[in-house]
């Protein structure tokens, strides 16, 4: 019990014991984790579930309650940037100056005022309960009138009075009408290149809850088979992957058989796409060893292990961090074809020169591209991480074009469209090894893809292929 509720209080106005609502309790702690502990909102997020559904019991939380918790936290933290600048309208001192637990209530409540259905008054009179809750009757008051001014608005209202208009400040405005901060606006279109239109529908494009694809690895299931199992209602073919099943809304894929057998797996179309363009890339002479060198956990390795294994090739995945190697280990369980895991750090290969026919090389990067699926990763990820990064891809590269046999190919992927971490280390990398690698052009590898800009490279984007930002360049070793 705070110190406010211990004082008398007039007469007539009897003490009434705040709601708890688990919903918006499970939604707050979510956001503490994520904001005290650098938590990832997917990991945390299912054991608080759990622990919710068993506490309470499945009928006072149920799958919707779990929907809307989930819906609560993923929402507020992918417009967080656009509610601060809200709040910050309505409180008499900088946002920096509220306390973290009182900004999350208040950015929670932001989101069900001006990014949700839930009706006003219920937005603003949950929010107060869950402030008396979790930070006593003398904050909720002022979670309460804070929350009345925000209300005063719709979203379209308050972003013409937030943000800076376009014209003074393109960059600016975007950043708060779409909630990314400024640099990432900023590197998204310079990749994306362009005007106006195509930066929103990606900016638009990230905000939104991706749909989940399933890749059915080849040799031990087929996309058919997941879909005779899911039916028409529950799924519908991949766009391009012949491998890829995309489930509708709510799609479980811990209930599916293949999923539960390692069979099949969520991948993501735009990384099954690189995955299928290495392995399609035309080679002259034998096609037998494969290496994934940054593997973990897995993903592009189960698919490129069952693609060798149908040619009769052997995938070696060497992954750096033994746990992920672990995970890749797990992924590749049951693999129709032979093929090795190893805990290898790729910057000192243990494999000799010119060893390999193909070789994939999916960097660690900023991730950029998945910001989809990472809410949070928007908020943390800070332009320094790019300069920690960069040796390391180059290593990487260089390494690559090491392991693969004069004549192979090897793929270098990122899952970020940021130029320093594509573009910018490829033509550094091929620099040094001037005529002896030449880059392929990678766009009729991905077969029946629109919009794969003027090559040799490719970018995938979410708003034009449904995929995340998968970047991919195809370099042949020719000496
Ligand atoms: C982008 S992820 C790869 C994703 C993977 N290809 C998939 O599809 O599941 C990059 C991986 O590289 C690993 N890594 C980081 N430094 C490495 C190094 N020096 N050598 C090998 N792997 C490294 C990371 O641990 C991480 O698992």
């Amino acid at each position: 019990m705070s110190e406010q509720s211990r004082r008398p209080r007039r007469p007539g106005k009897p003490y009434r014991r705040p709601q708890k609502d688990p919903v918006r309790i499970l939604a707050f702690e979510a956001l503490r984790a994520v904001d005290e502990r650098d938590a990832y909102a997917n990991l945390v997020l299912p054991p608080l579930l759990r622990k919710a559904r068993e506490k309470e019991g499945p009928d006072r939380f149920d799958g919707r309650d779990a929907a809307l918790a989930t819906e609560l936290v993923y929402g507020t933290l992918r417009r967080q940037g656009t509610y601060d600048a809200v709040i910050a309208a309505c409180v008499d001192r900088p946002l920096r100056e509220v306390d973290p637990p009182v900004l999350d209530v208040l950015s929670l409540g932001a989101h069900q005022l001006l990014g949700t259905r839930i009706p006003s008054h219920a937005a603003v009179s949950a929010s107060v309960e869950l402030a008396r809750v979790v930070l006593g009757d003398g904050r909720a008051k002022f979670v309460n009138a804070v929350l009345r001014k925000v209300a005063q608005d719709d979203l379209d209202g308050w972003l013409e009075r937030v943000a800076p208009p376009y014209e003074d400040d393109p960059e600016d405005h975007l950043a708060v009408v779409h909630s990314h901060p400024r640099w990432v606006v900023s590197a998204l279109w310079d990749s994306l290149g362009g005007g106006r239109a195509g930066i929103e529908r990606l900016l638009e494009s990230d905000n939104e809850r991706p749909e989940v694809t399933l890749v059915a690895r080849p040799g031990r299931a087929t996309a058919g088979e997941l879909l005779d199992a899911l039916g028409d209602e529950a799924a519908t073919p991949g766009r391009w992957s012949p491998y890829a099943v995309r489930l509708s809304e709510g799609g479980e894929p811990g209930a599916i058989d293949a999923v539960r057998e390692n069979r099949a797996g969520v991948q993501d179309e735009g990384s099954q796409l690189v995955a299928l363009a290495l392995a399609a890339a035309p080679l002259e002479g034998p096609d037998k060893t494969w290496l994934d060198g940054c593997a973990g956990p897995g993903g592009k390795a189960a698919l490129l292990a069952g693609l060798a294994a149908e040619r009769g090739a052997v995938l070696l995945a060497s992954e750096k961090q033994p746990h992920r190697a672990g995970l890749v280990a797990k992924a590749l369980d049951g693999n129709p074809g032979p093929y090795q895991v190893i805990a290898a750090d790729g910057t000192r290969p243990p494999w000799r020169p010119g060893t390999f026919d193909r070789v994939l090389m999916d960097v660690p990067c900023t991730g950029l591209g998945a910001l989809r699926r990472r809410p949070e990763a928007r908020w943390r990820r800070r332009p320094e991480d790019l300069d920690g990064f960069a040796p390391l891809q180059r290593a990487l590269l260089r390494t690559a074009l090491d392991a693969v046999r004069v004549g192979g190919v090897v793929g270098y992927a990122t899952c970020s469209p940021h130029l320093a971490e594509t573009r910018a280390v490829v033509d550094d990398v091929l620099k040094q090894y001037g005529p002896a690698a030449d880059l392929i052009d990678a766009r009729p590898l991905l077969e029946g893809v629109p919009d794969l800009g003027e090559g040799p490279d490719v970018q995938l984007w979410p708003h034009l292929h449904g995929t995340d930002a998968m970047y991919l360049a195809l370099i042949r070793r020719v000496a």
